[in-house]
């Protein structure tokens, strides 16, 4: 479970997350949707214990990023993944991480057999395309064999298989008991994932609700989306000065 109890983050004048509060529970994909800006990077980026917080904190199972012993067992997260150095193997990237995380060698074969890339396993990531960099993203996730994931807008630049796969995974990963959120800010990505949406704008919590509820409400979750946060878009189309 992913708990965000009253959290603020400012980066000097700007309001990144301002007072949020939700709970993401297991078992179940949440979306974690808003506009450009939102704040859902940073949320994640706190949960990491990337950033520190204003004020507020942000729960993995109960503890805090910092006190988890061990980290990569109880959260796993797809942050960048162009974030790995260009001369090292798939392979060796994971053997690095799973060395410094005191993960044992055969999980590295594992994930990289659960993410399909146990064939290119050996060649330089330098040379990887963008939907393989992602599933080697995916697979460091996994390497703990995390109860908790969070995944950053992961069908960035994927082909209609790399989505569908992604989708899949995530769908298993729930199935699997597991917290899993992901990140987008286009309500298409998540309604065919996503079994509750956490909606946010400007840094705060718009609605907190199943995909289901707001279907039922709205019709086209598109036009419930848009409704939701037409408050929040940092540059509303036709604001003078903007294409
Ligand atoms: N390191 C930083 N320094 C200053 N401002 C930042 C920093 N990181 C984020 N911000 C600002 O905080 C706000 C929230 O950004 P954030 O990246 O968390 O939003 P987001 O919802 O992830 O957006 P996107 O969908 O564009 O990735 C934005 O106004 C952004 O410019």
């Amino acid at each position: 479970m992913i708990e965000v109890r009253e959290l603020t983050k400012r980066y000097g004048r700007t309001v990144a997350v301002d007072r949020l509060s939700c709970t993401v529970e297991p078992g179940k994909v949440t979306g974690f949707l808003g506009p450009n800006g939102a704040g859902k990077t940073t949320t994640m980026n706190i949960a990491l214990g990337l950033h520190r917080p204003t004020s507020g904190e942000v729960l993995i199972g109960g503890r805090r990023y910092g006190d988890l012993r061990q980290p990569m067992r109880h959260v796993g997260a797809l942050l960048d993944a162009g974030a790995v150095h260009p001369a090292r193997s798939a392979h060796h990237h994971l053997r690095w991480l799973a060395l410094s995380n005191g993960i044992g060698y055969r999980r590295v074969t594992e994930t990289l057999e659960m993410v399909g890339l146990a064939g290119v396993a050996r060649k330089k990531v330098g040379g990887f395309s963008l939907g393989m960099r992602q599933r080697l993203g995916v697979a460091a996730a996994l390497l703990g064999d995390p109860g908790v994931l969070m995944f950053d807008e992961p069908v960035n630049g994927l082909d209609p298989d790399g989505i569908r796969w992604i989708r899949e995974l995530m769908r298993s990963l729930a199935a699997e008991g597991r917290t899993v959120l992901l990140s987008s800010h286009v309500m298409s990505e998540l309604e065919q994932t996503a079994d509750r949406l956490v909606i946010v704008g400007r840094g705060r919590l718009i609605a907190d609700t199943t995909v289901r509820e707001l279907a039922d409400r709205f019709g086209r979750l598109e036009d419930a989306y848009v409704s939701l946060t037409s408050q929040a878009v940092e540059y509303p189309a036709g604001r003078e000065g903007i294409a």
